[in-house]
Order: structure tokens, then sequence, then C-alpha cells
């Protein structure tokens, strides 16, 4: 029996990778999957380096880029926990008692102090006691009049001038490594903003034991998953945060595998798509692709960020342009542990904005305490022999950090040599990315000499610029993905509907459960035709994967 539904899924990043597994594990056998993976996944910021420890012969360390563990709980941590039984992997938990997971801190008027572990506890903050009759304001304030504001507006109005400066923009720093003053609240921290609508304020909806942000799509998969995996819920109540012995990448190479492995899945590895045409007569999609003949398919399903995708439309969407995506520079620093330990052990600190132009003029956003965040990633003579931390430096303040650099190098060379620069544009631009790599290793062992007393020199120092890796959603953006949720209906009628970390959730488990939901969305409108086969069919309720923008 030969396919004759054919499914086309480009990105062959964690969303990518994921909607292609879900829409292999539902489809009917008659379906195929075509998997464009587009750029070199690997130069992503999921990915995770085993290297060599030079100062213990056969020992290796695990540097990872980006976010390098996953939490399970919720919906989202639920889901991704399925996926990584049904794909075998062995999860690394770090256990609700350890260090890692009592202990998260803010670097905040030369101090360290713990970051508060519910909302509550943020409410009552030290760093906050200043400001405390402030937030009794929470109390009696009136309700935000339009549909959206920034976190540092809606902070702000309710708590009182001065609340985002400290222990929320540290938050943001560690989360969306953005600005508070640009994100939306509703589309990043909707329980607040949901506390605050249907209770009129966050403590007392708190108390109410509100603000949970779950679709009706969301209860009936928990349900599902606890109900078909009721080991699962031991794990959960235990653990904190889990990763794997290689790193979070783990994850997406254990999908790209189980893919390869499927008959009905084709992957076209560094495919670079073009364009798309759409025909909704035929209901047919042409991807042209460089290099190579076109495929034509019956759905697209775009796990591209959503700039990327709008340069393959006729149209243009102004929703898929309008959020920047922040570049993160990672240094991994490694010491050996005899010459350098922490003082207080934990996941790792962050830094307020407003620390910005006291101390952190570098830019640093926070400090990833890796060896005690995620221990047991490290093999053979390195285990408890090495000291890792990983700084993140950028993000808002990337442009900024990086002129403030180029400014200060060519003021030296000034003065150096008498004259202005008059080497090539390449030249000068390969010599600044030599310096910014330069510069960023030295903000970061400067910093962990600064707020961590560690004076000893680290044996391995990695630095990786992590180009436009988080979305940043601007003010509005749940109105945006709405509108956008109602033009690719009426442009495509089912033909294309988008995914990832662009769209509704930047975090790993929110990418691979929306994954989920566009897969088996796209799946319930096939339709069963006389001879017993699926096929795509369009119909007034086509699906787009923004569906649950109504719903947040
Ligand atoms: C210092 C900067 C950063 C740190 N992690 C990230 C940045 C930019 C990236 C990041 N962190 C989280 C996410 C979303 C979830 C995911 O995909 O796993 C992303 C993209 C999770 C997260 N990190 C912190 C918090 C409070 C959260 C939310 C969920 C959770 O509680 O796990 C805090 C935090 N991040 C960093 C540090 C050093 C830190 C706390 C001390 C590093």
């Amino acid at each position: 029996m030969s396919p004759r539904t054919h499914i086309a899924v480009l990105g062959g990043g964690i969303s990518g990778l994921s909607t292609a597994w879900y829409l292999a594990r539902t489809a009917p056998s008659n379906v195929s999957i075509s998997l464009f993976e587009g750029a070199r996944r690997t130069g992503g910021w999921l990915h995770s380096d085993r290297v060599n420890d030079p100062k213990h012969p056969g020992g290796s360390v695990l540097l990872e880029r980006g976010p390098r563990s996953l939490r399970p709980q919720g919906v989202s941590g639920l889901n991704t926990l399925e996926m990584v039984k049904a794909l075998s992997l062995e999860p690394e938990p770090v256990p609700k008692t350890s260090p890692a997971a009592m202990n998260r801190f803010i670097f905040s008027r030369k101090k360290m102090h713990k970051l508060p572990s519910t909302l509550m506890g943020a409410l009552t903050h030290p760093l906050l006691a200043t400001k405390l009759p402030r937030a009794g304001l929470d109390l009696v304030k009136g309700s935000c009049k339009g549909d959206d504001e920034s976190i540092q507006d809606f902070v702000t109005r309710r708590f009182g001038k001065g609340f985002s400066d400290d222990l929320i923009s540290a938050m943001v720093h560690g989360i969306y490594a953005g600005d508070v003053s640009k994100l939306s609240v509703r589309s990043t921290f909707g329980m607040l903003y949901h506390l605050e609508k249907d209770y009129g304020s966050v403590a007392l909806g708190l108390l109410m034991g509100g603000g949970a942000v779950e679709t009706p799509w969301d209860l009936t998969l928990k349900e599902k998953i606890v109900k078909n995996m009721p080991e699962l819920k031991n794990f959960v109540d235990l653990t904190s945060i889990y990763s794997f012995k290689n790193g979070i990448e783990e994850l997406s190479r254990a999908l790209e595998k189980d893919l390869s492995t499927n008959k009905r899945v084709t992957i076209h590895k560094e495919s670079h798509v073009d364009k798309l045409d759409f025909d909704l007569a035929d209901r047919n999609v042409r991807i042209s692709i460089k290099g190579h003949n076109p495929v034509n398919v019956n759905s697209v399903i775009s796990a591209l960020p959503s700039p990327k995708l709008q340069n393959l439309l006729s149209n243009t969407y102004p929703e898929l342009t309008h959020n920047p995506s922040v570049t993160v520079a990672v240094v991994n620093l490694v010491y050996e542990s005899e010459k350098a330990q922490l003082e207080s052990p934990g996941f790792g600190y962050l830094i307020p904005r407003s620390e910005n132009s006291v101390v952190n003029h570098q830019g640093l956003l926070g400090v990833v305490f890796d060896s005690c965040a995620v221990p047991s990633q490290d093999s053979g003579p390195s285990r408890d022999k090495v000291l890792k931390l990983t700084a993140m430096i950028g993000g808002h303040m990337f442009d900024d950090v990086v002129a403030h650099q180029h400014q200060h190098e060519q003021e030296q060379d000034q003065d150096h040599s008498g004259a202005s620069q008059s080497s090539s544009t390449v030249a000068t631009k390969s010599h600044s990315n030599k310096n910014l790599e330069s510069f960023f290793k030295d903000s970061a062992i400067n910093a962990v000499k600064k707020h961590l007393h560690i004076d000893s020199t680290p044996e391995i120092v990695k630095v990786h610029i992590n180009r436009d890796c988080i979305p940043q959603y601007f003010v509005g953006h749940l109105q945006r993905m709405q509108a956008l949720d109602q033009t690719l209906r009426r442009d495509y009628d089912g033909l294309l509907a988008v995914t990832g970390a662009g769209y509704l959730g930047v975090s790993v488990n929110d990418c691979i459960k929306n994954a989920r939901e566009v897969a088996e969305d796209v799946v319930s409108k096939l339709e069963e035709e006389d001879d017993g086969e699926a096929k795509l069919v369009g119909k007034q309720e086509a699906i787009t994967g923004l569906e649950r923008s109504w719903f947040l």
C-alpha cells in the first residue's frame, strides 16, 4: 500500500523532532512524514559537548550550552517524562532534598540572597522588606484595564516601584534573558495575570489556591498520562529537576534515532527549504529546496523560528517578525575542585537589572553551578574532582555589551597606533569576534572571582555565542498569536500549522507538549475514505497550532 497522505515538518530542533515523532506515533499507516531538519541542529542552544579533562587522564566533563535540566512537574513535565520513558532514556534525577533544588541565589547589593521558591515567598522576601508596606497595595489595587502589560508595569502597579528591579528582573534573566520592561506579563507569568483577573489580588488568589493556567486539552492529557503511567507519580514527587548522563541533547538524539528507524519517516538532513507555495483547491503544498527537486505534500507543520517561516511565505504576517530573539554568550568554566570550592552549594545565582550599572556593566545574567546542579555527568577520574560553572552573559543587554566592547577596542587601538583602523572589514570583524570571545571569557572569570571568591585559573574554558536563542514575548504577544491563528486558518485552511518556542512557551517541556498538540490535532483532521485510507481534508476548523492561545 503506497502512502497517500504526506505531511512535512520543517525544523530539526526539539520542536520539529517532537512533532514528527508524535505524528509517526498517531497517524494511520498510509500517512508518510518528511522532516526537513534545516541547518545543523548541533549548532543550537540545546547542544552538549563532552570534553577530555586535561588534569585527570581518562576523565571527561560534560559542557552544556543552554537549559541543562528539565522539570518533571505539571502537565508539560509529565508529558516529557512519558516521552523519555517511551524512548527508553534513563533520567538522572536531582532530588527535591538536594542543595541544587533548595538553593537558588540572587546576587544583589554585594551579597548572595536565597531566591524564594514560591510566589508567596517572593512577596515576603527580605530583599523587598523595605517595600513591604507597598506590597499591601496588592490587596486593594484594581485590575489592569487592558489585556496585557509589561512585567515591570504589572509588578509596579500592584506592589509599588522597585519590585521589578531586584527579584523579578533576576528571575526574568534566568528564564528569558529578557527585559522586564518589554516582556508581556500575560505570556510569561500567566499565573500572575490570571490571579489578578480572577481574584482581584495576587496574594488573595494564591491564598484561595488559584492561578493554574491549564487548557481543557491539558487537563485531558494529564488525566490520560496519570492513568496510563501511574509509576511516574513517585518520580515527580521526589524529583526537583532531571537531566541525562550526556545532557539534555540526549533527548533530541533519541528522537532522531527513533524516527530514522521508522519506514514512514524520511529525514532530510541539512536541507535548506527556500519557499512554500500553497494550492488550496488541490490541497497541495510545494516545498522548494535549495539544490534539490521540489517536494509536494498535503500539509506543512513549521517548527522553524517564526522570522525564518516568514522568509518562506509570499504573504506578510507582522506577527511572525514582531518579537526579537536574544543572543546569550555561554562561558563554561572547569576548575580543579581541590583549588576551587563553592561557599554555598546550590543551582546557581542570578544578577538583577539593578546591579547592572554597579557591578555588572558587562551584561552578566547569572551563573549555574553545574557540578552541583546536575552532578553525575562527568566521567571517570573527573567525577567529584572538578568544579564546573557556566556563566550566561548578554541576553537583552547583548548589543549594548558588544557596542561597549567595540568602542573600548577602538579606543585602545587608537591609543596604540595613534591612527584610526585601516584593515579590511572582514579582518576587523573576525578580529572583533575573537576579542569578543576573550572579553566574555574574562568577564566570566572575573565575575566568579568577585561573586564566588574563586581565584584559581580554570583548567577548561569554552565560550559559545548562542545567536537568537530565546524568543522574547513582547507585550501583546497573546493577542498577536490569536490574530495569527485566525489569518493562518483563513489563508491556508489547514495546509500550514506552526509550533515551536516562538509561539506559546519557550521551555523545552512547552515545546514538546505543543508539538504533541499540533501533531495530534492534524492527525484528527484525517478523514477515512471509502477504501479505508486516511486523507487530510479542509474543514471549517482547520488546525493552525495556535488554538490554545485563546485559553491562556
Ligand atoms: C542566567 C541565565 C539563564 C539560566 N537559564 C537560562 C538562562 C537565560 C535559560 C532557561 N532557564 C529556564 C528556562 C525555561 C525552562 C526550560 O527550558 O527548561 C530557560 C530557557 C528555567 C528556569 N531557570 C530558572 C528558573 C526560575 C526557571 C523556571 C523554571 C524552573 O524553576 O526550573 C532560574 C535560573 N536560571 C539560571 C540560573 C543560574 C537560575 C537560578 C539561580 C541560568
